[in-house]
This record gives structure tokens, C-alpha cells and sequence, in this order.
């Protein structure tokens, strides 16, 4: 253990192990492997780096253990159901029984899509998660969401399957593209939105620190996020309450992510466009300030995330998507509005036309 692990508690407690280097320990990486065999789940980017190497560690620790892989193509476009059958096909060959494990080696479309696999072979199978963005390290890897996407829209096929533990190798993030960093900078800011006002400061403080890789702002920003995202997924695991608070940004952003069908703005492009735009429904509602939602913005801006919709994306069509939000009621729209820095709400039928409003002025 090292000083950064985070504990996530509650009835299946699991460690976060962050560090560098930690996908080279096979005996931590074969610690939850009670049977014999793993499934190393990756995709076309991540697996020719460091697939061979996770496979030899969990082999070297286990030298009875069978271990295949299975890679995917890279990209939220595949993040779908006929790669997830790829995963339960790959499971299938190695006929893992119910003590196998999947190891989900990559970014959050793998984080998502393997978990997913592994909560639904033989009704649930153990998973660990090997996040290698920063994203997956801040954000996805933690909490047990999984799920694909489908046209009509982001993760509306999943399970609640939380890992039996994760290991985020802070050394991965070296070969992380500069605009896959810059989006797990997204989920970053959202904490501090939602949770610890202090935490916006540090980050602008930190912020070309973040931009240019510097180890030691990226481990604290890793560890802090999982800290928040620990003690709410603890509190609320199956998103009851306050879980939903860590969808800030996100009914705008998946709104947008499917419009594109995928393919243009990335995840956590979409949450930081999607958290400006909940800032002005906010204040357009009476609850954060113009004043709060240009500091936000400017933050953003800072570290290099985009704030403004995409041009030609009709609000009507954006609406028509979030209808379908998990957060919807059949009463109507559910948003997280923003108080401010570090205070967010869940609130209940919100009117559309507010809504259409954000949309046609941004
Ligand atoms: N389950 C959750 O709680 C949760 C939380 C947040 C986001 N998500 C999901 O996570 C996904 C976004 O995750 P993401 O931003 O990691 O996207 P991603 O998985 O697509 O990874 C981003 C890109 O970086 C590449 N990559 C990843 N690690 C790398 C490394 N170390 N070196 C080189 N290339 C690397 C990937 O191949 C990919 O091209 C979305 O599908 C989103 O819905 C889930
Ligand atoms: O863990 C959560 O809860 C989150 O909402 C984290 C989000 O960052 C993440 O994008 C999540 O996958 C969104 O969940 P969804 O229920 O809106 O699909
Ligand atoms: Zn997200």
C-alpha cells in the first residue's frame, strides 16, 4: 500500500492502488484471482504497450493460471454491444468458471465494457480494473458503473458490478495522448464543482503542472478524485441520492456524445461542455451566479477543454436525448444544478423550455 491508496468501503470494500509501476507486480495484480483463469480485456491503443506485460506478470504469479486476452478496437464508437459479445465470446473460449476474473486494461470504454462483461458472465464474475487514461484513474475504474452505449444513447445497457480492486499505474499516463489527459481534467474539475471548492483553487494553481505531465500534481489530482468518488459511491452505491451529483455536466454531455453518434467531442470534452451549460441553467434558475459559472468556464478554458457546444447540433435533438437520461422521471427531466463551487443539488422537473433556453443562447 502506498500513501495515496484510497479505501473504498461499504459492503464489498476494495483498495485503489496508485503508483508507478504497479502493473509490473504480478503478486498485487494476482491477489484477487481466486480461480484459474483471467481474461486481460484491452483495446488496438493500449494493448500493444502493455498487455504482454500484465499477461507475463499474472503469469509469473500464477503460474497455474490460464490467461487470455481479448482487444477491441479503440473509441467510444465501440463501446457496444457486439464488442461486449466479442468479451463474453473471449470468456467463453477460455471457459472461465465462476472464480475467473476479467481484467480490464485500458481507458473507460474498456473499464465500461469489461466490467460489463464480467458482471453478466455466469451472472457475475470478479473484475478488476487497470485503468491507464486519467480519466479511468479519477473516474470510471471506481464505483462499479458498466455499461455500453446504443445509438439512442450513452450506457442505457449496464450493471452496477464494482471491481474487486484497482490499479492505476500513474507511469501509463506517459504515453496518454495530450487530448485524452486534458479530458480526464474534466472529471477532475467536476469533484471540485460538486464537492471542494479548495480543490477548483489547486487545480488552477496546478494547471499547467496537470497540462504538462508533471508526476506529482497528477498522483495528488488521481488520489483527491478518488477520495470524493470513494466516500460518495460508499454512501450511495446504487445511485439512491447523492450519486447522481456525479452526473454534473453529464445530461448535457451525453446529450451531445450521442447527437455526434460518438465521434466528434470524447467524453470528458462533452462533461466540460456539459458542466458550463448546467452552470447557466443553474443560474437562469436562480441557484449559481453568472460571476460562479464564468469562473468555472475560465478553468476549463485553461486547461485546454472545450465550453461551447459544437455548431449545428439542434437543441430539440439534444432534448429528445436527454428524455432518456438515466436521471429522468416519468414526471420529466432530473438535472444536477450547481450552487457554486463545491455545492451541487439534484433537482426534479425542470422545465424543458429553461432547458431549450441554455441550449439556443449558448
Ligand atoms: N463507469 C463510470 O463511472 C464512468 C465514469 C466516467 C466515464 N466513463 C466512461 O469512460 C469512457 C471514457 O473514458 P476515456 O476517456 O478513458 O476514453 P477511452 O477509453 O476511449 O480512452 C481514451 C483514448 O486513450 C487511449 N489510451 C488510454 N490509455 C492510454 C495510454 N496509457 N497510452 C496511450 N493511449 C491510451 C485509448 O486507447 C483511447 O484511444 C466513456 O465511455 C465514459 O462514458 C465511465
Ligand atoms: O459514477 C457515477 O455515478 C458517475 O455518474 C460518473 C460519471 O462520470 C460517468 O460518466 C458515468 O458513467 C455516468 O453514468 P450514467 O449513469 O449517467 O450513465
Ligand atoms: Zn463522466
Amino acid at each position: 500500500m502506498t500513501a495515496l491508496d484510497v479505501e473504498v468501503g461499504g459492503a464489498r470494500p476494495y483498495r485503489i492502488h496508485i503508483g508507478a509501476g504497479l502493473l509490473d507486480d504480478g503478486a498485487l495484480l494476482a491477489r484477487p484471482l481466486r480461480g484459474r483463469h483471467a481474461l486481460v480485456a484491452s483495446d488496438g491503443n493500449v494493448a500493444p504497450l502493455y498487455a504482454a506485460g500484465v499477461v507475463d506478470a499474472l503469469r509469473a504469479a500464477r503460474p497455474d493460471a490460464q490467461v487470455a486476452t481479448c482487444v477491441i478496437p479503440p473509441g467510444e464508437q465501440e463501446k457496444t454491444l457486439a464488442r461486449f459479445g466479442e468479451a463474453i465470446d473471449a470468456l467463453a473460449a477460455l471457459g472461465a468458471t465462476r472464480d475467473a476474473c476479467v481484467y480490464a486494461l485500458g481507458g473507460g470504454v474498456v473499464g465500461d465494457l469489461a466490467g460489463f462483461a464480467a458482471a453478466c458472465w455466469m451472472r457475475g464474475i470478479d473484475c478488476v480494473q487497470l485503468p491507464t487514461s486519467l480519466l479511468a484513474m479519477v473516474d470510471s475504474s471506481v464505483g462499479g458503473k458498466t455499461a455500453v452505449d446504443l445509438p439512442q444513447g450513452k450506457n442505457l445497457v449496464g450493471a452496477f458490478h464494482p471491481p474487486r480492486a484497482v490499479v492505476a499505474d500513474t507511469a501509463t499516463l506517459r504515453t496518454l495522448p495530450a487530448r485524452e489527459l486534458r479530458a480526464g481534467l474534466a472529471e477532475v474539475v467536476k469533484y471540485g464543482a460538486i464537492a471542494e471548492s479548495g480543490f477548483l483553487d489547486w487545480l488552477d494553481a496546478h494547471a499547467d503542472a496537470l497540462l504538462g505531465g508533471d508526476a506529482d500534481a497528477l498522483s495528488e489530482a488521481i488520489a483527491r478524485s478518488c477520495a470524493h468518488k470513494a466516500a460518495i459511491v460508499e454512501r450511495d452505491p446504487f445511485e439512491h441520492g447523492e450519486r447522481a451529483l456525479l452526473n454534473f455536466g453529464h445530461t448535457f454531455g451525453h446529450a451531445i456524445e450521442t447527437a455526434q453518434d460518438y465521434g466528434a467531442l470524447n467524453h470528458g470534452e462533452a462533461v466540460a461542455v456539459g458542466m458550463v451549460l448546467a452552470a447557466r441553467l443553474s443560474a437562469a434558475l436562480g441557484l449559481a451566479t453568472d460571476t460562479d459559472t464564468m469562473i468555472l468556464r475560465a478553468l476549463l478554458q485553461r486547461l485546454g477543454l472545450p465550453t461551447e457546444p459544437p455548431a449545428g447540433l439542434a437543441p430539440d435533438t439534444l432534448l429528445a436525448h436527454m428524455r432518456l437520461d438515466k436521471k429522468a422521471q416519468a414526471s420529466g427531466l432530473r438535472f444536477v444544478l450547481w450552487d457554486g463551487p463545491g455545492h451541487a443539488r439534484v433537482v426534479a422537473d425542470v422545465p424543458e423550455d429553461a432547458v431549450l433556453d441554455v441550449l439556443r443562447g449558448a
